[in-house]
């Protein structure tokens, strides 16, 4: 019988898609080489509001969760899938390592619902994966995943991409979820934080060291080692491990 593949989820932000060090190609290839199955979620949050800006449509995020309107998300859907994946796929490509881009409109991949429509307009969560396809297709090549969903009756809905990381690792029962952003870990007075705690950082959210960007990434690194990922790392580099999570059971 064949064993299952570990499966290592990791999430690139917008940021991080346009400056990947070699260190990155080169932790692919060693995964790749230990066989393990690689599953990409590509953000582009600075990509899709330069582009609303440009267009002129209104860019509005409360903590770390763009407020999307019709409008909004035709550019997030036109910018992660005409923009941000191919450009991911191509860099992966020219390394030498079979890759394929992927969206929730193939064969029911990502299901989701309204995350608040009241509060955020189109945006949702990611409620069911088609897993089984899923896996095979991650058999043979690596797997580059938009964040988007879609309802049950076909409505898009943009998902911030940590969040939508975290349950799709938490699905695919995956050892260990990367966040890589632009910053070396969770930063506390210049310094990386190199285990986090639930404690220590609602203490670092009280004291507001904790804010944008950074809190959907503590949220989704948390939901995700309570469900099951064994390890939760935020990095710029998948040399370091920056900022490991800590889940102490209550
Ligand atoms: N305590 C913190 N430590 C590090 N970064 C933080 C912290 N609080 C807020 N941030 C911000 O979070 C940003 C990363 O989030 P974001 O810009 O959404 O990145 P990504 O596009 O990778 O998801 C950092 O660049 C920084 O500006
Ligand atoms: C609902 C929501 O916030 N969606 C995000 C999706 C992209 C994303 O999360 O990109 P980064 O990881 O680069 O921030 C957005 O529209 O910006």
């Amino acid at each position: 019988m064949e064993m299952m593949k570990k499966t290592i989820v990791v999430k690139i932000g917008g940021n991080a898609s346009n400056q990947l060090p070699a260190t990155f190609f080169e932790q692919l290839k060693i995964w790749w080489l230990e066989g393990k199955q690689i599953l990409i979620i590509h953000g582009g949050g600075p990509q899709i509001s330069q582009w609303s800006k440009k267009l002129q449509l209104p860019v509005k995020k409360i903590n770390g969760i763009r407020v999307t309107n019709d409008e909004t998300l035709d550019v997030t859907k036109a910018v992660l899938l005409g923009l941000v994946q191919p450009k991911l796929c191509q860099y992966i490509a020219q390394t030498g390592l079979p890759v394929i881009g992927l969206n929730a409109s193939e064969n029911h991949l990502l299901e989701g619902t309204y995350l608040d429509q009241a509060k955020y307009g189109e945006v949702g969560q990611v409620n069911k994966i088609n897993q089984q396809w899923l896996e095979t297709e991650l058999h043979n090549q690596i797997g580059i995943l938009a964040p988007l969903a879609q309802t049950k009756t076909g409505q898009w809905l943009n998902v911030n991409a940590d969040m939508a990381a975290a349950t799709i690792a938490i699905q695919m029962h995956a050892e260990s979820l990367v966040l890589l952003t632009d910053v070396p870990g969770v930063l506390n007075s210049g310094k990386v934080v190199p285990q986090l705690t639930e404690t220590v950082a609602a203490d670092l959210f009280q004291q507001h060291i904790i804010k944008s960007g950074m809190m959907p990434k503590i949220k989704a690194s948390f939901n995700a080692l309570k469900n099951g990922v064994h390890q939760t790392f935020i990095t710029n580099d998948l040399g370091r491990p920056g900022t490991q999570f800590q889940y102490v059971e209550k």
